[in-house]
């Protein structure tokens, strides 16, 4: 299996806080992978880096053979890396569809000079782009709602729509930022089919980061921990879940 993404010694510094030291993840092509530890170890900081938002302070990011190290974040969306956000980001005054035809359009079938000119190939790219965001839209189980302002979603939706929205990039790999936040269990459970079946159904690899254990040890192949922005262990679901110094950061944190 050829590795997707890896980091070679990663880490940032913030003042005298390393937020990350050191960091050695592989994710190899269709990976479903969790990320995690106790507040404050470092995991979204990890997306930020992977995602260009931050510069490592140390330590290399090869993402499909090339260092992305120093491009933008829409560079590397550009090139398939999409993430969701811990606190959800929709625009929240547009409708759902109109949320995942924003983001469709990062990889639009025609160019500027079509656009403004109302090309043929305009019209032909924006009926095409109107219907896959729908095909995503009832994927996700929102094509109900698709005419809906974002803002008025219930919540659980809400994380869903910012699946549909990321997945409409096309990337290659998917990050998603505690997706079963402040879900209920039965939109949880559900939400775990579904992640399994969008990496399936659209080649992804997936690195997630998550507070709710179940679904992390349900879901992911393998699993690292982040403790103090160390990588404290790397493994199975069953060799994190009996792994003491997992066990002891954990526990220092009361759960
Ligand atoms: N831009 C920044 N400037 C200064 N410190 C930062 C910055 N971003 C993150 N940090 C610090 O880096 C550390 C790791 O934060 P991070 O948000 O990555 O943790 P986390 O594991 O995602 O936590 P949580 O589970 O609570 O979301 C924290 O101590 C945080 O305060």
């Amino acid at each position: 299996m050829a590795a997707i993404l890896q980091t070679h010694s990663l880490g940032i510094s913030f003042g005298g806080l390393k937020a990350v030291q050191d960091l050695n993840l592989t994710l190899n092509e269709g990976d479903l992978v969790g990320l995690i530890g106790p507040n404050g170890a470092g995991k979204t900081t990890v997306f930020n880096l992977l995602t260009g938002m931050y510069l490592p302070t140390t330590g290399d990011i090869i993402f499909k053979g090339e260092s992305i190290v120093g491009l933008k974040p829409y560079e590397i969306a550009a090139k398939g890396i999409t993430r969701t956000f811990q606190n959800i980001r929709l625009f929240a005054e547009l409708s759902v569809l109109e949320n995942v035809l924003i983001a469709r359009h990062l990889h639009a079938p025609y160019n500027m000079v079509h656009a403004i000119l109302r090309l043929g190939k305009y019209y032909q790219g924006e009926k095409e782009m109107r219907a896959e965001a729908y095909e995503l839209l009832k994927i996700m189980n929102l094509a109900h709602k698709a005419e809906e302002k974002a803002k008025n979603l219930p919540y659980g939706e809400q994380r869903r729509l910012e699946i549909a929205r990321a997945l409409a990039t096309k990337p290659s790999l998917l990050l998603l930022d505690e997706p079963a936040a402040g879900m209920n269990p039965q939109e949880t459970t559900d939400l775990m089919e579904l992640i399994g079946f969008i990496r399936d159904k659209f080649n992804l690899t997936i690195l997630l980061i998550e507070h709710d254990m179940h679904l992390v040890m349900n879901i992911c192949e393998r699993i690292y921990v982040l403790d103090y922005g160390i990588n404290i262990a790397h493994g199975t679901p069953e060799e994190i879940k009996n792994n003491p110094r997992v066990i002891e950061a954990y526990l220092g944190e009361g759960a």
